[in-house]
């Protein structure tokens, strides 16, 4: 199982790297990871696995956060309304997205940043995403609040992006305009 050891930190280059697409249909080892990026998500948002295994929780984590450089995400979390979004998805993709934008109120964090970076992080506020499943199959989904939010930080994590790129430095709680702040 993954546990924090397994998850590199800010300054490792391929954090900062563009991951490369997993070639279709996916290896069993592939398989494998992306199983294995879920398991930890779900792990840690358990109290007492968290507990056991010193796990900081999370909602989502990408592949290139445990050194494997390749285009795969799991993202559990619920929405506003308590509906479960959870999805391991190879080669995910934003096929489309709102003009409008939205924030986490209290900012973002990232596991494999060990520090607070202040500053609300602008996103889309509707993102619709394709990718593939574990069974081959392809999916779309159309994302809003907390989990729109949570599958831009993977995605941007296959792209070597961090969350606080996207923080502005000179006023890094700048209101952001045409955007809805969530939580
Ligand atoms: O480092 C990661 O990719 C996992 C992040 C993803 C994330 C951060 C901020 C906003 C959305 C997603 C961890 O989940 S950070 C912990 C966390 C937990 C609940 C809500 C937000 C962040
Ligand atoms: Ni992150």
């Amino acid at each position: 199982m993954i546990t924090m050891k397994d998850i590199i930190r800010e300054g490792h280059s391929t954090l900062r790297e563009i991951a490369k697409e997993v070639t279709l249909p996916a290896s069993d080892e592939d398989k494998n990871t992306l199983k294995q990026l879920m398991e930890f998500v779900i792990n840690s948002q358990d109290p007492e696995i968290s507990k056991k295994y010193n796990l900081r929780p999370g909602i989502g984590l990408a592949a290139p956060q445990i050194n494997v450089s390749k285009r795969m995400i799991a993202v559990h979390v619920q929405d506003e309304n308590g509906k479960l979004f959870s999805y391991a998805l190879f080669n995910p993709k934003i096929v489309s997205h709102s003009v409008e934008k939205s924030y986490l109120a209290s900012g973002e964090g990232c596991l494999s940043v060990d520090r607070d970076v202040p500053g609300f992080v602008p996103r889309h506020a509707r993102v619709t995403v394709k990718g593939i499943n574990l069974d081959g199959k392809e999916v779309k989904i159309r994302l809003k609040g907390l989990p729109a939010i949570a599958f831009q930080h993977e995605i941007d994590h296959l792209n070597g992006i961090m969350f606080y790129d996207h923080i502005d430095k000179k006023n890094p709680f700048q209101t952001i305009e045409n955007a809805i702040a969530i939580g």
